[in-house]
């Protein structure tokens, strides 16, 4: 059994947050921000993860891993979530509940006991993961996790370009995929809609409406952003909360702001469907979207003054900004076009850094999920030694689901 690297990326809402809540579209992009997980056959049949970002070092006999019995669907998740089976593997990993490292190990497990074989259950196996992505700053580190795990889980267990999926479509292991990390999704927030593991999956850019299939946002062009974690911590609930009271309470106001907030998304995807558009314009254009997007969060109510900070600094320099994810401190992303100089961008960081923000600088619409076959182990020193250059560098030959 060779190791292997799999890896995915975080997310970022482009526009249409909250108004989704409404049953608006929203946009969002995988980022060029990625978590990256080594798997090692181990000769002990433990399995033993190492999630520093988490602060997650942990080792469990694999024979001692609860399992599930074959079941109707398989390989495809059931379409619950078991909740035993998530009380049960939190009492098993014995990490205090409801924090970031149980969490974690739970949604691992999960996947685990439900899609080991017998000889993959009898063996073991090192898990180790790192990320570019800030944990819990609603950049999706999450998803980009579950979907780290599902890649790996179904690659170790024979489910990807192998013998058993042996005809399947890139499109159908894609699938496969997108559908365990939402389960690990599950694990780890309860209710998410989905989007975070979808994007981290397909990469690019995808449209999303509530109740409706995700779909990929086409002609999409690559586009540079500066991301700025205001680091102020938000709640997702407390946001959603205080619009759905100000919605209620002038519903006649806020409806036409959501709807407003609608025809940005519908405004973007056509942007992109028109064929042989200037690229400078498109970016002028996408920039103009930017700023109402965030005109409109902010009479929503949903801004914070560190929000308006990053608007103020960046649009000194002439780039537009706007608040991305439920807002009230958080993340704002930034476009950069293409004609912004290196010292420009060096320059708006440096304002923002001394702010207290930190800064990140990324592209969205890149790859979705990968996988890695490496042909010599890895200590986890090593891999955990190792920069975002590192992995991205070319003559690592990543194999993507696209
Ligand atoms: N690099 C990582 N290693 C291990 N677990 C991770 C990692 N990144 C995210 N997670 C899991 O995802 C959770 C973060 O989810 P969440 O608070 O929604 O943040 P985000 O908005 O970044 O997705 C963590 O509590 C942890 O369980
Ligand atoms: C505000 C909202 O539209 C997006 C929240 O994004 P995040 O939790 O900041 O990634 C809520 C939602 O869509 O569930």
């Amino acid at each position: 059994m060779p190791s292997y690297f799999t890896s995915a990326p975080g997310k970022v809402i482009l526009f249409g947050e909250h108004a989704v809540v409404y049953s608006k579209v929203a946009t969002a992009g995988s980022l060029g921000l990625r978590s990256y997980n080594l798997v090692q056959e181990r000769t002990d049949g433990a399995i033993e993860v190492n999630f520093p970002d988490v602060q997650l070092v942990r080792t469990w006999r694999s024979s001692d891993i609860p399992r599930q019995a074959r079941w109707e669907g398989y390989p495809y998740p059931p379409s619950t979530m078991n909740t035993e089976l998530v009380d049960q593997l939190t009492k098993f990993v014995d990490l205090a509940e409801h924090t970031n490292r149980s969490h974690a190990a739970v949604a691992l497990l999960y996947l685990h006991s439900y899609l080991s074989t017998d000889e993959i259950a009898s063996s073991g196996y090192d898990f180790s993961v790192r990320s570019d992505l800030p944990v819990g700053a609603g950049l999706g580190s999450s998803a980009s996790y579950s979907v780290c795990l599902a890649t790996a889980l179904l690659q170790l267990n024979g489910h990807l370009s192998s013998s058993i999926t042996a005809g399947w479509t890139v499109a159908e292991q894609r699938d496969l995929v997108n559908q365990w990390a939402f389960q690990a999704e599950k694990v780890i927030h309860g209710n998410p809609s989905g989007i975070d593991n979808t994007v981290s999956t397909l990469g690019g850019a995808v449209m999303f409406k509530k109740g409706e299939k995700i779909k990929p946002l086409p002609g999409f062009q690559s586009l540079r952003f500066l991301l700025t974690n205001t680091r102020v911590p938000r709640e997702t609930q407390v946001q959603v909360a205080n619009v759905r009271k100000l919605h209620d309470k002038f519903p006649n106001i806020v409806n036409p702001m959501l709807d407003a907030i609608h025809e940005i998304s519908v405004s973007c995807e056509e942007l992109f469907s028109q064929p042989g558009l200037d690229r400078s314009h498109l970016l002028t254009r996408f920039g103009e979207l930017v700023d109402v997007n965030h005109g409109l969060l902010t009479a929503l109510g949903v801004s914070h003054p560190v929000l308006e900070k990053v608007r103020e600094i960046s649009s000194r320099i002439g780039l537009k900004s706007k608040l991305t994810g439920a807002g009230g401190g958080g993340c704002a992303l930034t476009l950069i076009r293409d004609d912004v100089s290196p010292e420009t961008v060096a320059e708006v960081k440096r304002l923002l850094e001394a702010e207290g923000f930190q800064c990140m600088e990324t592209q969205v619409g890149g790859h979705g999920a990968g996988i890695l076959t490496l042909e010599q182990p890895m200590s986890i020193e090593e891999f955990l030694s190792h920069d975002k250059a590192y992995f991205e560098a070319a003559t690592h030959n990543w194999t993507y689901f696209e």
